[in-house]
């Protein structure tokens, strides 16, 4: 869950908190705030790049976060605050569904109370985006790079040249 998003000054990182969620093996964002362009622009990355990833533009991220809790998820706030992301891991990785949450400037004091850890990616300040990256591929060991997403297109990887499969519409993806 993103939180704090503002249309002008945060489409680019906010989209790339999407993207970054999606290849790195998130099922869903959910965007707190009303932004359909950013919604249909990583649709549309999901349209043409594969994967079963949603995303939903959301008005309250409390009730977002109180309906999880209630299901039995569990929630992780990733701040420059929390605690050493190598002491929590084991612990976050075995107990279930997890929503991440990261925000943008300054996050309401709210989330601290209601997330079940708050998880510093160490402590110095840097991105949401990097922060996402590495807490994901330490939850998932480094494997969720292997995963496949069937894809209208597809990446064949190459020492020296872009290669690129392209399937016709009706053909995967
Ligand atoms: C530009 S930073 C905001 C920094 C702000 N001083 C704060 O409250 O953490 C935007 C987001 O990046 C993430 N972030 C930045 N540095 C981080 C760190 N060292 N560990 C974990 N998350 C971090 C947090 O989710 C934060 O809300």
């Amino acid at each position: 869950m993103r939180l704090g998003h503002r249309p002008e000054r945060d489409k680019r990182i906010t989209t790339h908190v999407g993207l970054v969620a999606r290849a790195f093996g998130a099922e869903e964002m959910i965007l707190a705030g009303r932004d359909e362009r950013l919604v249909s622009g990583l649709e549309d990355v999901v349209h043409r790049w594969g994967g079963e990833f949603r995303v939903r533009s959301v008005g309250s991220w409390r009730g977002e976060a109180r309906r999880w809790k209630e299901a039995g998820g569990r929630i992780v706030h990733l701040t420059m605050y929390g605690e050493p992301i190598s002491e929590k891991m084991d612990e976050i990785r075995s107990s279930g569904d997890l929503m991440v949450v990261v925000g943008a400037e300054k996050v309401p004091a709210e989330i601290y109370e209601m997330a079940d850890w708050n998880v510093g990616v160490g402590n110095q300040p840097h991105s949401e985006v990097a922060a996402l990256a590495v807490f994901m591929d330490r939850l998932w060991e480094g494997e969720e790079l292997a995963r496949e997403f069937s894809g209208k297109i597809e990446v064949v990887p190459s020492p020296r040249y872009k290669t690129v499969i392209e399937r016709p519409e009706g053909e995967g993806g």
